[in-house]
């Protein structure tokens, strides 16, 4: 199995730059963030470039979070700002050769939420598509988000057809389908044509994923036997030091 560490729980005392270099050096295949703009992208290109390792992932700016925004595409009446941080995000993806963009939806509901992240994910694939960049949506769970406009797969999949642009997939975090939907290996059989990257933490801690509901030995056999041979992201928190918890890396 080939592993990306997600920079925005692991290492997360450390300077993005430095997270990559502590990631290479546990020994990960490629690496994934949150919301780096705060570090001048050339930093975090010259990391990449002294370790060798992807970018795989990076987020969409939220918004006003102190104001509780949690994404901004599906928010009707926000199009001029959630346009300004999708374009935002593929400059700093093409600065950075970052691999896809995650496009946050926000807390949100209804018909014209809908339209809205309809509207804005067809304005960032055209953007990406160009560059070769991927374009993510991530159901998110109702514990962790609640009222977040983007909640179970089925959803996203509906979304994915409508839009119907190649540029744009499915991001399977297993913490938070198993937490909508259960049926964990199904579903990954069934929308893998649609998935663009796949994370993991335990359920329902969100730690290392040598504990709690889901058995990631079956998960991560189901996806190798499933022919996926890309980085999963391991999207957890420590319980302690980043380093202290990554016993589960040699097991799987
Ligand atoms: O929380 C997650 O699972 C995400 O992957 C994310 O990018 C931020 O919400
Ligand atoms: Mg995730």
């Amino acid at each position: 199995m080939k592993f990306s560490a997600n920079l925005g729980f692991l290492w997360n005392e450390l300077t993005l730059p430095d997270a990559i270099r502590a990631a290479k050096l546990a020994g990960f295949d490629a690496v994934e963030c949150h919301w780096p703009y705060d570090v001048p992208a050339a930093e975090i290109r010259a990391a990449l470039d002294e370790t060798g390792l992807p970018m795989l992932g990076l987020n969409t700016r939220r918004g006003d979070v102190a104001a509780g925004d949690n994404g901004l595409s599906a928010l009707t009446g926000r199009e001029v700002e959630a346009r300004a941080a999708i374009s935002e995000a593929l400059d700093y993806a093409r600065a950075t050769k970052t691999r896809a963009v995650h496009v946050m939806a926000g807390f949100a509901s209804g018909p014209e939420a809908h339209a809205s992240f309809i509207a804005n994910l067809r304005f960032a694939c055209a953007e990406a598509e160009a560059h070769g960049i991927t374009i993510l949506i991530e159901p998110l769970n109702h514990h962790d988000a609640p009222g977040y406009f983007l909640q179970t797969t089925e959803q996203a999949q509906d979304i994915i057809s409508e839009v119907n642009h190649p540029a744009l997939r499915l991001m399977f975090d297993c913490y938070h389908v198993q937490i909508m939907e259960g049926d964990l290996t199904r579903r990954l059989q069934n929308l893998l044509g649609l998935i663009g990257h796949i994370q993991f933490a335990s359920v329902p801690d969100r730690g290392a994923p040598d504990h709690g509901e889901v058995d990631y030995h079956a998960i991560f056999a189901t996806i190798t036997r499933l022919g996926y041979d890309r980085p999963l992201g391991a999207e957890y928190k420590p319980a302690g030091k980043t380093e202290d918890s990554l016993s589960w890396f040699s097991v799987f």
